[in-house]
């Protein structure tokens, strides 16, 4: 891979979480919760604080023991894997190493303690772009700089499976944007990429599907698009005019209902925008705004967790 791509070890790369439940004394962390990711694709795991996001990395991982229920990667339990680096790579929060350490250096212990070639340290430095920086102390390094030497870390392995939980945090716009890149090519070389997040407007342009659980329990699974799509009855119209009850008045015949919006704008469900255009031609209204507000994946997910969050 000097020319910085790989090529996705064997295993389908499937994962499989059926019944997956984790209790700890008085909480149900995880409760029965099953779904599947396909490999091929960017799969956004998405819920409210609490909602049980974490616990399920990390019994996909082997680090946390399920109550019941199992998670499988390619068909096998995480605990089975014959080689688990070659095959997953996991960056569960943000790198660590030892402080006086080089990036290089941390990648080349990882690289002895798991077997690998010790090239496979450079080659995975350059893969996240930080070769410039190989032989600086991990103490001087951003905390963007530290996601990605996790992340190289976890790609050390040349896995078809990389599971990442909140990879953006700490990162700046352009720090994003490369990470959005990287991932899709990894999923579109065919690996599975699954990404928890907070970042709701993010991932509507990183996740080809989503995943959203609260309180443990599975809200929705599908497409991005098609979730979003499935609340199109959501959509509303919006409205400035000077002219708020003649426009009221006018829509009233329509059968659109009227609600008021922050700063003088009235917000219009159930007809389209063309409707009420030509509602205010008609009356003779002058209109200073009118745009048509879609759900997006953020909205969606408020309208399906809510009340769901938990303070705990
Ligand atoms: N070791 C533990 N002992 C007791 N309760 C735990 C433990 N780990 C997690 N929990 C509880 O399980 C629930 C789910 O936690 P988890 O960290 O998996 O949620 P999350 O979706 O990752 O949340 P966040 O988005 O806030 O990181 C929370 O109520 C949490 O307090």
């Amino acid at each position: 891979m000097s020319d910085g791509r790989l090529s996705p070890t064997a295993g389908n790369g499937q994962i499989v979480v059926s019944g997956l439940t984790k209790h700890y004394r008085n909480v149900r962390a995880v409760d029965n919760l099953s779904f599947t990711i396909e490999p091929g694709r960017v799969t956004g795991f998405l819920g409210p604080n609490g909602a049980g996001k974490t616990t399920t990395l990390r019994m996909l991982l082997n680090l946390v023991t399920p109550t019941a229920g199992a998670a499988t990667i390619s068909g096998i339990r995480y605990a089975d894997l014959p080689d688990p680096i070659r095959h997953v790579g996991a960056v569960l929060e943000a790198s660590s190493a030892h402080k006086g350490r080089t990036g290089i250096n941390h990648l080349r212990v990882v690289c002895a303690a798991a077997g690998l070639p010790k090239q496979r340290a450079d080659e995975a430095l350059a893969l996240v772009g930080l070769s410039p920086a190989a032989k600086r102390k991990f103490k001087g390094y951003s905390l963007g700089m530290k996601q990605r030497l996790g992340i190289a870390a976890a790609m050390l392995g040349d896995p078809k499976v990389l599971i990442l939980d909140e990879p953006a945090n700490g990162l700046d716009p352009e720090g994003i944007r490369w990470m959005r890149g990287f991932l899709k090519n990894l999923a579109a070389e065919g690996r599975t990429v699954l990404v928890s997040s907070h970042l709701l407007s993010e991932m509507q342009l990183l996740a080809d599907d989503v995943v959203i659980i609260a309180a443990g329990k599975l809200v929705r699974q599908g497409r991005v698009d098609e979730v979003v799509g499935s609340m199109a009855h959501t959509t509303r119209i919006r409205v400035r005019t000077p002219q708020s009850d003649e426009l009221v008045a006018a829509l009233a015949e329509h059968d659109a209902k009227v609600e008021p919006g922050e700063g003088g704008v009235l917000l219009v469900s159930g007809v389209d925008a063309p409707t009420v255009g030509r509602a205010a031609l008609a009356a003779k209204v002058e209109l200073h705004e009118l745009t048509t507000e879609r759900p997006d994946l953020e909205g969606v997910f408020l309208e399906l967790t809510a009340g769901k969050a938990a303070i705990r």
